[in-house]
């Protein structure tokens, strides 16, 4: 994945052909494996990493998100192993993985929120780590419920958020209302949302990643506690967004929810990109979940706890 100085000229690989620019730049849909990417000398001028002496191919600046070897390592553990990825612009983009696939890992570096030990991240044409602040201005990410300010009421928490990307007051109130309602959020709007359910407090994290417009959303498992009448609603919204031109990344874990929402999937697994492409390519012709499992494996084989087994366990005292 790490090409070298002086080992920088394109190089297709063997039956297969790379024009080596931007917009040719073929990801794992196409064949190859991440050690293969056909490589492009053309590397983003400035680049933090072509500082580090390190050269990558070169992200597709015409993507809503352009990823190319991602890395990243907690201690001598990799969590993100050299991830490539494009994401198109009006894409309602699933990334799915099991358990510490690194999928947060991954979105966590691509926004800005988490530096990288090696690779480039490009949103809408901009190096993440090159123009961070105009990045984050046309992201919305959706903040983890730790990550907020719960001793503010719901309103206040959006009030805030809009004004503090640049918002004026009465802006940020008018889109605060128009969100309160659309989330059902209304009877709470004056409650602190240290005293929200946890699934009303998703629902805020979400509104406050909205409500300055952005042009990309990223939103880590958005309609996990949501309740059904809800996540129809936000589905709504969501798909709306993505078809006005927006781009939408969710991760997820609910394959059945991926297949009937997206347009496109990348399946995660070891830090890795397993499959992209649309539903249907990486679906194959076959349930999008029966796919997940060959492609991620794990399964165990006959799983079953012997002394699980109808419970009822004799062994316990008493
Ligand atoms: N702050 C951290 N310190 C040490 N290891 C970490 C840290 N954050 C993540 N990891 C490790 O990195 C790997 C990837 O984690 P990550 O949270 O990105 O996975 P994920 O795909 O989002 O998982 P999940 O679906 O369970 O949320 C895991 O092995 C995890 O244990």
């Amino acid at each position: 994945m790490i090409e070298t100085p002086g080992g920088a000229d394109p190089k297709p690989i063997q039956g297969k052909q790379s024009s080596g620019s931007a917009e040719s730049y073929r990801g794992p849909a196409d064949g190859y494996s991440q050690e293969e990417y056909p490589r492009d000398s053309r590397v983003l001028e400035n680049s933090p990493v072509q500082r580090d002496g390190i050269k990558y191919p070169t992200p597709n600046a015409g993507a809503a998100m352009s990823i190319r070897g991602l890395a990243k390592f907690y201690g001598d553990k990799i969590a993100v192993n050299g991830l490539s990825l494009d994401i198109p612009v009006g894409s309602f983009y699933g990334i799915v993985g099991p358990n510490g696939a690194g999928k947060t890992t991954t979105l966590n570096m691509a926004t800005g929120m988490l530096v990288p030990d090696a690779g480039v991240a490009m949103v809408l044409g901009k190096d993440v780590w090159l123009h961070t602040s105009e990045v984050k201005r046309m992201i919305g990410v959706m903040p983890q419920p730790s990550q907020i300010f719960d001793r503010l009421t719901g309103l206040q928490l959006l009030l805030y958020s809009g004004m503090l990307r640049g918002m004026k007051r009465a802006e940020s109130q008018q889109r605060a209302d128009d969100l309160l309602l659309a989330f059902d959020l209304e009877n709470a709007r004056n409650l602190m949302v240290a005293e929200y359910s946890s699934g009303m407090m998703k629902k805020i994290c979400l509104a406050s990643a909205m409500i300055h417009s952005p042009r990309v959303l990223v939103l880590d498992e958005p309609f996990e506690s949501v309740d059904p009448v809800s996540s129809a609603n936000l589905k709504d919204i969501l798909v709306e967004y993505a078809q006005t031109g927006g781009t939408v990344i969710i991760s997820s874990h609910v394959m059945a929810l991926v297949e009937k929402m997206c347009t496109h999937v990348a399946v995660i697994a070891n830090g890795q990109v397993k499959a992209d492409g649309t539903i249907a390519q990486v679906a194959a012709g076959e349930d999008l979940e029966d796919r997940f499992l060959q492609l991620v494996g794990g399964r165990h084989q006959a799983a079953h706890i012997a002394w699980l087994q109808g419970g009822g366990s004799e062994s316990v005292a008493g």
